[in-house]
């Protein structure tokens, strides 16, 4: 083979090198962990702190790698046509395209960029000298190149924002999905990704479809004698207890055990002395459709813990408190106080015995079942929901892998439920998955 042939080859391989460093450092330096190398640049590693600077500005980086990466793709191409045309003829240059396509995607493109992929970081800081000199010769280039991209996106009717790197919501549960921390158990890893997860969900959710119902709050008749009031402060497993007068729905106050206790020691340990009514705080009402989002804001601007739900017609439909909201996020929070839920019986065979008022949402949380509650807030108003009448006793409906029969009907309301996963566990499980988003 003439030397002239053999210095061509050297040339192409030589070039799609150049073109692998390219695409791969392309990669590298997107993938790198930018609280890493910010770490290791604050820590004095040079390497870092020229990583730092190359991905500062974005565009020269793309543009002068882009740049680098196009020329000596078309020069390696160029050159194997001229050789190959020289060799056969006119076929040369199909010959040249499908094997420099080839070339060029395999180990150009697609090995560098896997490569880059896996360890973006130790890459990122290898490359950082070399791309830091092809950035100070391209970048001048690439900037004209910026400008007439504008240009001509302006003439064809595209504004063109600046540099900014935006990530929508979506992308962002994407990631998250994909998220995987190799140092962390797989059950850490889960539960990380449900939080994070559940953070961008609060602008979705509002307080009404989480809120404890109306029939399930512990309320203050305020026309009781002091005493019963006492009573029922001390054995509610709750802190704050809206108070009503007259009628369950005018609620005059809001009664903080604390309040209570404190009365009760200034008056002497003389319960009747109280005016419990005076003690009561003045009751912060909400709509209904207030998104987790501005709830969890407006609770932590008030420095309050405790709001009254209510309708677009001010009727109160239930309450919310700050730390459901933090439950949203990270899951079931318990303190010394709270109980299981309320008018739920667990059974031995994975079933429940359930009151019609228990709540879709706690059902699910206790159980880990996934009854829908777009439809009903309540077990029993899923099950009339479903039946389209009021179900008569012994009646049974098959809900999201879920039988429930009826076991109890007062006048018009389902009163008490049993409710079973169908078959057998293995079953179960694909029916939950199946109605998982
Ligand atoms: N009066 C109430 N009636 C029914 N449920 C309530 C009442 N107050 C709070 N809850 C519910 O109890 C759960 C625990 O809430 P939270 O911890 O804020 O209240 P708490 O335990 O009564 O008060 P704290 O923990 O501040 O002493 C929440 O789900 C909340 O909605
Ligand atoms: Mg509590």
């Amino acid at each position: 083979m003439p030397a002239e042939l053999w210095l061509s080859l050297l040339a192409i391989l030589v070039l799609i090198a150049a073109s692998a460093f390219f695409s791969g450092s392309e990669t590298a330096l997107t993938a790198a962990s930018r609280t890493r190398m910010h770490q290791r640049a604050s820590d004095g590693d040079v390497r870092a702190l020229r990583v730092e600077k190359l991905t500062a500005d974005r565009e020269r980086l793309i543009g002068s790698i882009l740049l680098g990466n196009n020329a000596v793709n078309i020069l390696s191409s160029s050159i194997a046509t001229s050789v190959l045309i020289g060799l056969f003829g006119d076929a040369g240059v199909a010959m040249a395209t499908l094997g420099m396509t080839l070339l060029l995607l395999i180990f150009a493109e697609i090995l560098p960029k896997t490569v880059a992929l896996h360890q973006p970081d130790r890459l990122a800081l290898a490359l950082s000298g070399p791309l830091t000199l092809v950035v100070r010769i391209l970048g001048p280039f690439s900037k004209v190149i910026g400008l007439i991209v504008r240009g001509v996106a302006r003439v064809i009717g595209i504004k063109l924002e600046g540099d900014r790197l935006m990530v929508s919501a979506d992308d962002l549960r994407g990631a998250i999905r994909l998220y995987d921390d190799p140092e962390a158990t797989a059950a850490e890893t889960r539960n990380e990704k449900e939080m994070l997860a559940s953070i961008l969900d609060l602008g979705d959710l509002t307080v009404g479809e989480i809120m404890i119902h109306r029939r399930q709050m512990t309320t203050i008749d305020a026309d009781q004698p002091p005493a019963a009031i006492l009573a029922q402060v001390t054995t509610s497993p709750h802190t704050r207890l809206p108070m009503w007068q007259g009628d369950p729905d005018n609620v005059i106050g809001v009664l903080h055990a604390k309040d209570m206790l404190r009365a009760l020691t200034e008056a002497g340990g003389d319960v009747e002395k109280i005016d419990v009514p005076a003690l009561a705080r003045t009751p912060w009402f909400i709509p209904d459709s207030t998104t987790l989002h501005d709830q969890l804001h407006a609770f932590r601007q008030r420095h309050a813990h405790f709001a009254l739900v209510i309708d677009e017609y001010g009727t109160i439909q239930g309450l919310v408190t700050l730390e459901d909201i933090l439950e949203e996020i990270v899951g079931e929070i318990v303190d010394e106080h709270d109980i299981a839920v309320e008018g739920l019986e667990h059974q031995a065979d994975g079933g429940v015995l359930a009151d019609g008022t228990v709540t879709i949402r706690d059902l699910n949380r206790e159980t880990g079942w996934r009854l829908p509650d777009d439809e009903a807030t309540t077990i029993a108003g899923l099950v009339i929901h479903e039946a389209k009448a009021i179900p008569e006793v012994g009646q049974r409906f098959r809900i999201a892998g879920i039988e429930a029969e009826v076991l109890r009907r007062h006048r018009n309301r389902v009163t008490k439920l049993r409710l079973s996963p169908i078959g057998d566990r293995a079953q179960t499980g694909a029916l939950h998955d199946a109605g998982r988003p």
